[in-house]
């Protein structure tokens, strides 16, 4: 299963255009998928809107038509905006006979009167590419649909007046039984509240060339795939084999960031952590984490204590000063080890980005949203996506894009984060999360499975804790890694 933006679909469209297809057949293969949803309905109400989701429509009554069906096409288009095939399917429809009615504020009544004839209302009049509020007509009728009780009412490809990237509705929205959705789960479908509008969800794939990965169509990362990729706890091993990890975290004013990532490396299964931090840091360290190993962070920093460490992790709750900047600057510059880059090793990063385009060790960065706008501009979540990839591929990291379902990518492949709730969204979640995946680093995990099994974790481990309460702490989340861990492999 592949989730995608309103974007992502567009040019997914021009692809198959691309390599041949005419639209009209596209919508005939669209109406081809949608046909087996409809055998147990007798009488068929289908709404079209003017462009492709409508053409979907009308190509699927022609074929209910020939099967029998009593069907009622109608129209909110005018006749000159219509789309391509939306034209081509209204004039077969005339050819055919079947019975339409054109809706307009005359016709309104009778829409209403006539929908509680059907068995099913049809959803046909906008698909991902409605980009605004509904207006005139539209809106009218979708509230009308919303009102009626007698019949069923599916939505085809996504709910009219659903936002397709995220999620919420426009000013008006379709409340399907059920949304039939073409080719790739629609982004919109993450966001938990849009079931209110989508009802049950059915995916289905064209018959038609698949262009999903070379569009980077996101993959998901779940419970499945975190449980094949977490590896064994060998026989033999010692903190050596679990890998030596620094994180140089942490300033007099934020010491649970250091506190927090560090604690979290060490649930997670790293064999040795040294925090490099402040001193006021680091007395709190020994009894918050004991197990920790620590070094007073000076101005001077030899780069010598890295060399025999497996991995890195900069930046977490590391203040914002002169020196700081220097610091992070020439570390980024020097080190090679693969290196997580979080908080203000960030904004530090955004200021300097010759660094980025000369780095050598692997490297995974860890913005949230906010923090990714210091490196690239983007005004919608669609733009967003598509900026990270560029990014990703343009400096060759490991793009970890903090948000509700994390998104990942190192430029050729995307990811969504199956984990995590709304309840996370706290202090100190990212500087929890960072250290996770700097402890899989340090384990020997490739960067990007590390970015992956981190974020699946992490938000697992806040799942568990929602389920028995309102609000979740990082503190309690990483109380849970150990036993997730457990159950990941075990189960
Ligand atoms: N590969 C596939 O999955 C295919 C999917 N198909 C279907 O095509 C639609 C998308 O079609 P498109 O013509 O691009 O967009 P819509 O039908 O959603 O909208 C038409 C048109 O309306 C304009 N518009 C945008 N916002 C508004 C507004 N607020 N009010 C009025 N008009 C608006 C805008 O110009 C749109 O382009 C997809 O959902 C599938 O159902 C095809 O079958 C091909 C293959
Ligand atoms: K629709």
């Amino acid at each position: 299963m592949y989730i995608a933006t309103s974007k992502q679909l567009k040019r997914y469209d021009r692809a198959l255009l691309d390599y041949g297809y005419s639209i009209e057949e596209l919508v005939d293969k669209a109406s081809d998928c949608l046909i087996k949803h409809f055998h147990h309905y007798r009488k068929v109400m289908i709404v079209c809107g003017p462009g492709n989701n409508g053409a979907d429509g009308i190509s699927l009554g022609i074929k209910l038509f020939k099967e029998g069906k009593e069907v009622l096409l109608c129209y909110s288009g005018l006749p000159e905006k219509l789309s391509q095939a939306n034209n081509y399917y209204v004039q077969q429809v005339d050819n055919l006979g079947i019975e339409t009615l054109f809706l307009d504020e005359e016709s309104l009544d009778e829409f209403q009167r006539r929908m509680n004839d059907y068995d099913v209302v049809v959803d046909a009049l906008f698909g991902f590419g409605l980009n605004s509020d509904l207006r005139g007509i539209v809106k009218y009728v979708v509230d009308a649909i919303n009102n009626t009780m007698e019949n069923d009412v599916i939505s085809i490809d996504i709910p009219t007046g659903l936002n397709p990237d995220t999620g919420n509705p426009y000013n008006s929205c379709i409340c399907a039984l059920q949304t039939i959705t073409l080719t790739a789960y629609k982004l919109a479908f993450l966001n938990p509240d849009s079931s209110l509008y989508t009802g049950k969800i059915s995916l289905e794939l064209l018959d038609a060339k698949s262009f999903h990965e070379e569009m980077l169509f996101s993959q998901p990362i779940d419970y499945k795939w975190a449980k094949y990729h977490l590896k064994e706890r060998v026989y033999d091993g010692h903190k050596g084999t679990y890998g030596k990890i620094i994180h140089v975290t942490g300033c007099y004013h934020y010491r649970g960031a250091a506190l927090l990532a560090s604690k979290a490396a060490l649930y997670t299964g790293s064999g040795l952590v040294t925090v490099c931090s402040n001193e006021k840091v680091i007395d709190a360290l020994s009894l918050y984490c004991p197990e920790a190993t620590s070094m007073v962070r000076n101005t001077y920093l030899d780069e010598k204590v890295f060399h025999d460490k497996d991995a890195l992790l900069l930046g977490s709750g590391l203040g914002l000063n002169e020196e700081n900047e220097q610091l992070m600057c020439r570390l980024l510059k020097n080190i090679k080890i693969p290196t997580v880059i979080d908080g203000d090793a960030l904004t530090i990063l955004s200021k300097h980005l010759e660094l980025l385009e000369n780095h050598e060790g692997p490297w995974i960065l860890t913005p949230h949203h906010g923090e990714f706008k210091r490196f690239v501009n983007f005004s919608n979540i669609s733009e967003m996506i598509d900026q990270a990839n560029v990014f990703a591929k343009k400096y060759h990291i490991i793009l970890v894009l903090k948000g509700p379902h994390t998104f990942i990518s190192d430029g050729y492949e995307t990811y969504r984060i199956d984990s995590g709730n709304r309840g996370m969204s706290s202090a100190g979640m990212g500087d929890t999360l960072a250290g996770i995946i700097s402890s899989f680093l340090g384990q020997g995990y490739l960067p990007k499975e590390a970015a992956l099994l981190g974020t699946y974790l992490h938000g697992l481990c806040g799942d568990e804790v929602y389920k028995e309460n309102y609000t979740v702490i990082a503190s309690k989340v990483i109380e849970k890694i150990p036993m997730m861990m457990k159950k990941l492999k075990e189960d």
